[in-house]
C-alpha cells in the first residue's frame, strides 16, 4: 500500500499533538516549523509525548522549515493560528503542494476557509473541528491535556465532490487515541465551536481566570447567555439553526474543562496575539451584514484587545 506523504504545517500544540498521535501508529509525518532552531531541536531530541495517563513517550520525528520540505504532500494539515496565516501564506506557497494536496485546517474562528480557498483556489480544503486539548510545554515537549472528538467536512468549494471516496482522512487515524469523524454539516460544526469560544475565551482572557470560574458568579453567567443570544441570533441569519439549549453545552464545557485556562487567556498571558479577530470579531463582523446590535460581543473586542496591549507594555 502506498505511504502518504503527510505535512503539518504549524509546529504548536494542536500540529505536534497530531503529529504525536500518527506516529504513534506508525505513520512518518513531517512537521513543518517556523524556525530552523525548532526543526533541529525535535530532529535531534525527538518529540516528547505526555499521554493522557501521564506515561511519556519519546518519539522520532522528522521536522523541517518550509524551505527543507521536498517530499510531494498528498495531504497538509494547517496547525498554524489564524492570525499566523496572512504571513504563513507565501511560506505556504514554498512548500512542495500539488494540484492534488489535500489541505486539512484545524483553526478556530471564522475566516480561514475562504483564506485558503483564495490561496490554493485549485486544491481540496477539509475543514477540521476538534475538541481535543493540548499543550506545548517546550519546542520539543508536548502533553495531550484534553480527550475529544474531532469533526472533518469537506469546505464549501467541494460541493459536489465524491470526497468521501476520494479522501480518506479517517483512515490516516486509525488506530491511534483520536476519535475523527467525517461531518457532512461541518459549518453547523464550526459555528457551534465559535459560539463556545466567543462566551468562554474573551470572558476567561478579561477576568484572568480558568474556564470553570465562569460558574461560579452569576455576573459571568449573565455575560455568556447575552454572548450566547447575541451569537445564536447571528448564526440564524446565516442559516444555522441554534437552539436555546445549546447554553447548557457551553455550560458543560466549562464544567469538563475546569481547571484549565482557554488559549486565549494563555496568549494573553504570554504576550501574544489573540483570535478575537476571528471568534467575537468575526461574529460582529457578520452581523453588521445582517444589522444586528452585537454589544456584548463589541464589549468583549475592545476589552480583549484593551489587554492584549496592556501585556505589551
Ligand atoms: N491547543 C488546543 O488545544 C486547541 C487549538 N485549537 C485551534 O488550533 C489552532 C492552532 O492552535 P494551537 O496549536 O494551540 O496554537 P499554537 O500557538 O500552539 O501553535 C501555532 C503554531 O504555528 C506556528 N506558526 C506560526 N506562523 C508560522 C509560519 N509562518 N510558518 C510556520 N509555522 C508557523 C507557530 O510557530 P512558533 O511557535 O515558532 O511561533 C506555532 O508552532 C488555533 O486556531 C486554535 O484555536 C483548537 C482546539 C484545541
Ligand atoms: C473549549 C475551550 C474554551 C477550552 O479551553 C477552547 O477551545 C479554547 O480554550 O480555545
Amino acid at each position: 500500500m502506498k505511504m502518504n506523504n503527510i505535512g503539518i504545517f504549524g509546529a504548536g500544540s494542536i500540529g505536534l499533538h497530531l503529529a504525536a498521535q500518527l506516529l504513534l501508529t506508525g505513520k512518518n509525518p513531517t512537521v513543518i516549523c517556523r524556525t530552523s532552531k525548532q526543526a533541529d531541536l525535535l530532529r535531534q531530541n525527538g518529540l516528547s509525548y505526555t499521554q493522557l495517563d501521564g506515561t511519556e513517550e519519546k518519539l522520532i520525528i522528522n521536522a523541517v522549515t518550509a524551505q527543507q520540505c521536498h517530499l510531494p504532500l498528498d495531504y497538509l494539515f494547517i496547525t498554524v493560528k489564524q492570525h499566523h496565516l496572512a504571513d504563513a501564506l507565501p511560506v505556504l506557497k514554498e512548500l512542495p503542494v500539488q494540484a492534488n494536496t489535500c489541505f486539512i485546517a484545524f483553526q478556530n474562528g471564522l475566516g480561514h476557509e475562504e483564506f485558503l480557498q483564495q490561496g490554493f483556489s485549485q486544491n481540496p480544503l477539509f475543514l477540521a473541528v476538534t475538541t481535543e486539548g493540548a499543550y506545548r510545554e517546550q519546542l520539543d515537549r508536548i502533553r495531550h491535556t484534553g480527550n475529544g472528538t474531532t469533526w472533518i467536512g469537506p469546505s464549501k468549494s467541494m460541493k459536489g465532490e465524491k470526497w468521501k471516496e476520494s479522501y480518506p482522512l479517517v483512515d490516516l487515524f486509525t488506530g491511534s487515541q483520536l476519535d475523527v469523524r467525517l461531518e457532512d454539516q461541518i459549518a453547523e460544526r464550526i459555528w457551534k465551536k465559535l459560539i463556545i469560544n466567543s462566551c468562554i475565551n474573551p470572558l476567561t482572557g478579561i477576568l484572568r481566570v480558568k474556564n470553570g470560574w465562569l460558574l461560579e458568579s452569576q455576573y459571568t453567567l449573565n455575560v455568556m447567555e447575552s454572548l450566547f443570544e447575541e451569537a445564536a441570533k447571528v448564526a440564524e441569519k446565516e442559516g444555522i439553526e441554534i437552539e436555546r439549549r445549546f447554553l447548557q453545552e457551553i455550560v458543560m464545557v466549562c464544567r469538563n474543562t475546569y481547571h484549565n485556562k482557554s488559549s486565549m487567556l494563555q496568549d494573553l498571558e504570554a504576550g501574544r496575539s489573540t483570535e478575537i479577530d476571528y471568534i467575537n470579531g468575526a461574529i460582529k463582523k457578520i452581523a453588521e451584514k445582517h444589522r444586528i446590535n452585537v454589544p456584548y460581543h463589541t464589549m468583549m473586542i475592545q476589552l480583549v484587545q484593551a489587554r492584549q496591549q496592556m501585556e505589551k507594555f
